[in-house]
Order: C-alpha cells, then structure tokens, then sequence
C-alpha cells in the first residue's frame, strides 16, 4: 500500500515496530505504547543488503512470520494529524524502499489487560522477498550479525539494541530466538578481538 493509501481518510495511525523501529523510530509520533500482536514470530531472517550490510555480506534484520501460536512484543507509535504523511513518507523509503518490507494492518494489544487492542500498520519482509535470507541456526546467524556493517551501522548495534529493549521493556517475554543469536554474537566478537 501506498502511503496515500494507508492514511486516506484517517487523522490518527497506529505503526508497530518489533525491529529498529521499537529504538529508533526517527519519525514524530504523538504517543507510544509497548505491546504485542498475535500469530507472528519475530525472526531474524530477513537479509539487509543496506542499512547493516552489503551486496557482499548481507546483514540480518528481523521480519514476522506467520504462526498462531506466538506472540511478538513491541512498541506502537500513534502518529496523528500533520505527522502522518511526514512519517509515513520516511518509513516507505527506509523500510520499504531500503529495506524491502511490505505493510499490512493487524491488531495491537497495549500490555495490560484493561487496554482493548488497535488496528495498527506493521511492516513485514515476506519470503518471496529478494532479500529474504530464511531460516538458519542461532550459531549461523550470530556469527554473520557479528560480521556485518552497512550505511547505518554494525549489524550488532541492530541486535543489541533490540535485545536492550526487550529486556528493560519486556522482562516478562522470553525470547530464546533473540538472546540465543546474541550470546552467539558476543562470542563471535570477543574471539575477533581476541584474535587481533
Ligand atoms: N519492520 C521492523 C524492522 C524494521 C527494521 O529493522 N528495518 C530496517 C530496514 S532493513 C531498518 O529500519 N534499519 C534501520 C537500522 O538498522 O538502524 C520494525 O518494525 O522494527
């Protein structure tokens, strides 16, 4: 969907982030609010040939895929009024443009159970996508974040920053997928360094 598309006839929008975006989202927004959506994993298995990596050595950035036995957490950012344009333009280009997600609307639910869930936008890499790189083992993975760096940075910034959230906003999640690639990541790093 275009972003014309997606805001025609809306003066608010909610946008949930479960990659980059839940530490740097880099667009106004009037509010945010940490949650979760239902029937997606967050995995990382997504190639980012761009922002952490190369045509040579593509990094790996996280994508949702399908499963309605999961749950994914992150943060929703209520984009409102003159922002919705502005934010929607930058996030077609650096996700969609850059990073080869596509858009789709699902419900949010704010943690909390008081909360009713939101229709928010969620940007998703999907396997036909060119860059997607698909399943590998955390070893395999950790060990191509920790050898990664593109035109935004190392790929183990992307990875220790999101594990950062999750553990300071999401204590309750166990996520094994995410702190078994960055144990990995670490010791990769540290035998590098040892090795210099
Ligand atoms: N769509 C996910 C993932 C977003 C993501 O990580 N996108 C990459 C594009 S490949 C990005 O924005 N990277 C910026 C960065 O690495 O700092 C999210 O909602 O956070």
């Amino acid at each position: 969907m275009k972003p014309q598309d997606i805001i025609a006839g809306k003066t608010s929008l909610w946008i949930f982030g479960y990659g980059s975006l839940v530490w740097k989202p880099d667009f106004k927004y009037q509010r945010s609010k940490v949650g979760y959506i239902q029937g997606y994993k967050r995995r990382f298995w997504h190639g980012d040939n761009f922002h952490r990596g190369n045509d040579e050595l593509p990094g790996r950035v996280v994508t949702l895929i399908e499963d309605d036995d999961e749950t994914t957490w992150g943060v929703a950012f209520e984009v409102a009024g003159s922002q919705l344009e502005e934010s929607l333009k930058y996030l077609n280009v650096r996700e969609t443009v850059c990073g080869g997600y596509m858009t789709k609307m699902v419900d949010f639910f704010p943690e909390g159970n008081d909360q009713p869930p939101v229709q928010a936008l969620v940007y998703i890499a999907t396997s036909d996508n060119p860059l997607y790189l698909g399943p590998a083992t955390s070893e395999e993975i950790g060990a191509q974040i920790a050898m990664s760096r593109g035109k935004t940075g190392h790929n183990l910034e992307y990875l220790l920053r999101l594990a950062e959230f999750m553990r300071s906003s999401c204590p309750h999640v166990e996520d094994h997928h995410l702190f078994s690639i960055e144990a990995t990541a670490l010791t990769m790093v540290s035998y590098l360094f040892a090795a210099q």
